[in-house]
Parts: structure tokens; sequence; C-alpha cells
């Protein structure tokens, strides 16, 4: 679990350079006093007082440079410190694998990623600074105490009364600032969404339904800040009203011991400005409130980084042509078994083809068969090797998917296919089999073409899908990734699959009849159940089975 510690400690590179500033700016801020105090009693005594302002403006000159060294430091602590949570963010949501992050919504990732990371970034230095700004109140306590113990007894009095408004004041501030970062979530999950859906926006008509739906937790948001505004105004009030107090008892009590001749005219300055140095603690509001937003930041972090990694093994896989084997393998989500007790054993090297009515949890054994999830129970072996067992690099290699509606990633064409270091000839090797070749040659830069800007139909983004996936020697699992194509690329795609030279398993997910019956096996899915392992040929006498293609 991160906690709030850890992210301070991270910038412990900085934190000490942030504190000795902060601490070099207290000392100033505590001997500026004094020094001033003396100037007072030597001007009042007619002796050369030019020694103690050369002193104050040393102080001063040292506290100027504190202060600049010191937001130097904060912000280069929060820049590193940003990095580092953002780096461990994104790394924890992609090894999480597509399971990993189904409990959070896009665009709220993003947000604890972007902007929550930098806001829980400030725990080091805000906390350094806040422990900082206790050290004037608690010096000027033992110097007031040396001038006068009633002078530092008034102090103390008033200091623990402004304790108590900061205190009131961290205690609602901080689940006020967790309310503001999940509604700023929400509206960038709904925004999120409509991009994704912005065809079917526009094609219903529904803009202006869709605006207000996003924007329609816009007066949340305002209310949050309101309420934060209204919490820091009250608490500003407060210690406005009650930081005079302690100024106020000192002066008095000063007042007093001036006229019993206890203290001298400098001493009673000296006590004054030691005294402002109490009632200024009010102004700690803003560092607080940069502690509570960083809490709260780490809180949406610390529920990413809970998300558990896909475990790997280390097993490299045993020579073989891709033999797929399902062990009494059952997957359970929400309470719904979407795959039971489902035992395959798949020759090596064939085409396997995957049917089933809509619902019939034929994804999910497609990607149980890819390890893209993994069972609730039972497991599945290739080649003999359970997937778990097998090193992330082995599995990758060895297994290769595709998916009707593929995700391209990469700033180019040619990086879309190969997006790791593959050979340029395997590249070209793939998109040819796939038939990816044919249009990305006719685009002006070819493989080089930016993906963003490259206009591609379903089927040439499906082709380009398959041709990612083709280098996979030992399994093909596609996911109705050939739906798009028009019947011919789909035929010629088929028969290359069929013929494929690599001897590997082609697992196929399908509704057309055609696909089936090139396949050398068919496994047919309804409910999550196997209804049977056969040939097209063998089960198409079946009326369900022929129902199945409608
Ligand atoms: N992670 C999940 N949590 C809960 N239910 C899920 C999850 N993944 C899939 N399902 C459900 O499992 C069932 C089977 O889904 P699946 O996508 O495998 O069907 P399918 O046979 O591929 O259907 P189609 O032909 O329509 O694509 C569906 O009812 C789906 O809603």
């Amino acid at each position: 679990m991160t906690t709030f510690g850890e992210v301070a400690k991270r910038g412990r590179g900085w934190l000490p350079l942030i504190g000795l500033n902060a601490l070099i700016g207290s000392a100033v801020t505590l001997a500026l006093p004094t020094v001033l105090g003396r100037s007072v009693d030597s001007i009042v005594a007619g002796s050369d007082y030019s020694r103690w302002l050369i002193i104050a403006a040393t102080l001063i000159g040292l506290g100027i440079v504190a202060s600049i060294i010191d937001a130097f430091a904060g912000a280069a602590c929060v820049a590193e410190t940003t990095a580092w949570l953002r780096h461990r963010l994104v790394r924890q949501v992609v090894h999480g694998g597509p399971e990993g992050a189904r409990g959070f919504e896009t665009g709220d990732l993003v947000t604890r990623v972007s902007a929550n990371a930098n806001d829980a970034a400030q725990a080091g230095p805000a906390a350094v600074t806040a422990l900082a700004a206790i050290a004037p109140p608690v010096g000027s306590l033992v110097l007031l105490a040396l001038i006068d113990v009633w002078l530092a007894a008034a102090f103390f009095g008033g200091v623990v009364l402004v304790m108590l408004v900061l205190l009131a004041f961290a205690k609602r501030t901080a689940d006020i600032s967790l309310a503001y970062q999940e509604t700023q979530g929400q509206i960038a999950s709904r925004l999120a969404e409509s991009l994704t859906g912005i065809r079917t926006i526009a094609a219903a008509g529904t803009t202006a339904r869709e605006e207000r739906r996003i924007l329609g937790l816009l007066p949340e948001l305002h209310k949050h800040g309101v309420v934060t505004w209204r919490i820091l105004a009250r608490s500003g009030a407060q210690a406005a009203v009650v930081g005079p107090l302690v100024l106020v008892a000192v002066l008095a009590v000063g007042g007093v011991q001036l006229v019993a001749g206890k203290i001298t005219a400098g001493e009673l300055f000296a006590a004054s400005q030691y005294a402002v140095l109490g009632a200024g603690l009010g102004t700690l509001t803003g560092v607080i409130g940069e502690i509570a937003r960083a809490k709260a930041g780490v809180q949406r972090a610390a529920e990413v980084l809970a998300i558990d990694a896909v475990p790997h093994g280390s097993m490299a896989l045993p020579a073989g042509a891709g033999q797929l084997t399902f062990d009494h393998v059952t997957v359970v989500a929400d309470g719904n078994v979407l795959l039971d007790d489902v035992s395959l054993d798949l020759p090596g090297g064939l085409t396997v083809a995957v049917v089933g009515p809509s619902g019939a949890g034929k994804s999910v054994l497609a990607a149980v068969a890819a390890r893209l999830r993994d069972p609730s129970t039972g497991h599945v072996s290739l080649d003999g090797v359970p997937l778990q067992a097998v090193s992330r690099h082995a599995l990758r290699r060895a297994v290769g998917c595709a998916f009707e509606r593929p995700q391209l990633v990469g700033r180019t064409i040619g990086e879309a296919i190969a997006p790791e270091a593959v050979s340029p000839v395997r590249t070209l090797a793939a998109a040819r089999a796939t038939h990816a070749h044919d249009f990305v040659s006719r685009l002006p830069d070819g493989y080089l073409t930016s993906l963003r800007r490259a206009p591609m139909s379903g089927g040439e983004r499906q082709r380009l899908g398959l041709a990612r996936a083709w280098p996979a020697h030992r399994l093909l699992v596609l996911d109705d990734a050939t739906s798009s194509l028009d019947t011919a690329t789909e035929r010629q795609i088929g028969r290359t699959l069929t013929e494929d030279r690599h001897h590997r398993t082609r697992l196929i997910v399908t509704h057309r009849p055609a696909t089936a019956a090139r396949a050398d096996l068919v496994v047919w899915l309804d409910r999550g159940q196997v209804q049977a392992v056969a040939p097209h040929a063998d089960l198409w006498h079946n009326t369900s089975y022929r129902e199945v293609f409608g």
C-alpha cells in the first residue's frame, strides 16, 4: 500500500535542502527581532548601532537567498516525484493486463496519472515546510521565556488557540480535496466515453444532450470548490481573530513588565515581534491545504498501485506445433459463469474455429487461450506447459492475437504492425500475408505514414491488426478479426491461414460458416459450455449447430 510517507520520502534527495532552507528562513525570522531590538536599545542608549544594522542586513540577504533556493528545490523535488509516481502508475496499469484496469474508467485513470500524481508529489515539500513552520513559534516561545516567563505563558496560550483552528481546518479540508479530485476524474471519464462514441453521438443527433451529460458534474465541482474556499475563509477569519490575541496578550503582559522594570524597551520590541510570529501561524492554511491535496492524490494513486500485476513464470516453451489444452477451465466474473468446466485438447498445427451464439463465451475462451485473462479454476497449457509458467517474453513471441476492433499503437503504420524491433523483412511478410501491404503501399509515405493521419476503413484496420499478430510462431488467436473484410479478401486470408506453413495452431472465433468449414476442427460453445468438438461437416447435420449461423 503506497502511503503519504512513502511518496514524501521519494524526494529525499531534495528534502534536506528544502528543510535546511526553511530552517535558515526560520532562524533569520527568529534572529531579526532580537537584532532589531538591540538596535532599538542602542539608539535609545545613544551608542553605536551600525553593527546591528549590518547584521540585520546580512540576515535579510541570507533569508532571500534561502527562499530562492527553497523555491528551486521545491519545484525540482515535485517534478522528480511526479515523474517517479507517473512511471509507477503507468507501469502498474500496463502490467495489470486487460483485467487489471477494469475497475477504473479511462478518463478517471488519466486524471489520476496526470493531475493527481502532481498533487501527490507535493507531499514531501509541503510536509517539510509545515514542520519547518513549527520552528519559529517554538523558538519564539523559548526566546520569550528567556526574556520573561510571563511573556512566554501569554504567547503559549494564544498559540494553542491558533493551532486548534489549524487542526480543524486540516480535518475539514482533507475530505473536500478528495471529493474535488474524484469529481474531476468523473468529468474526465464522461469526456473519454463520449470521445469513444463520438460517431454514434453525431449520428444520433444527441450532441447537446452529451454536452449536458459531461458538464452536468460542473455544479458539483463548483460546490466542492465553494466549500473549499468557505473552509479556507472561515479558518482564515478565525486565525485572523485569534492571531492578534497572541500579540495583544504578549504586549499587555510586556507593558506591565516594562513598567515594573523587569524588561527593557528593546526586549518589549523583540517580544512583540515574536508574538507576531506566533500570530502568523494562521497563514499556514496554504501549506495545510497542499498537504490535504497531496493526501488525496496519494490515496487515488494507491488505488491504482493496488492493481495486481499479471505474474509470469520463467519457462521457455519446448519444441512443438502449438498443442492447446484446456483442463477443467472455469471463468467466473461478477458472479456469472462465463466458461463452465471447459476441457479441450487441440492438437498443434490445426486451424480451430470457435463458434456459438452471441454471448456464448467465445471471446472469453480466446482471451484465456492467449492468457489475456486467467481462469478462475483449471488451467490452459501450450505444448504441455501451463501458460502461467511461461515467461512473458516466450509467451508473447509464441502467441499472437488479433481482434475485431484492433487498437493500433505507434507513430507510424509500420510501428503499428511491428511495435518492437522486428526485421523489416518479417514486417513486410506479415503485411503481405494479411493483405495489408496492398493498401499500405498505396499510401503516400507507405509504412512511414503517420497512424493518426492515415484514413483507414474497418477492414484495413483489421488487416493491420492481423499483420501485427502474424509473426507469432506457436498460436494465433483471431477473435472475429476478419469480420469487416470483404468476402474475397477474407477468403484469401483464410486460405493463407489454412495453408500456413508455420505449422502453428490457429484459433479463430467466427460467425461465418465458410470459415468454420475451412477449419480442421470446430469448437461449438453455448452458454460457456462446450457442446461439441468436431469438423464442421460432421456438425452441420445438427439443427442446433446450423442455427448458430442464423
Ligand atoms: N469481465 C467480464 N465480467 C463480466 N462479464 C463478462 C466479462 N467478460 C465477458 N463477460 C460476459 O460473458 C459473456 C460471454 O462474452 P463473450 O464476449 O465471450 O461472448 P461471445 O461468445 O464472444 O459473443 P459475441 O459473438 O457476441 O462476440 C457475455 O455475457 C459477456 O457480457
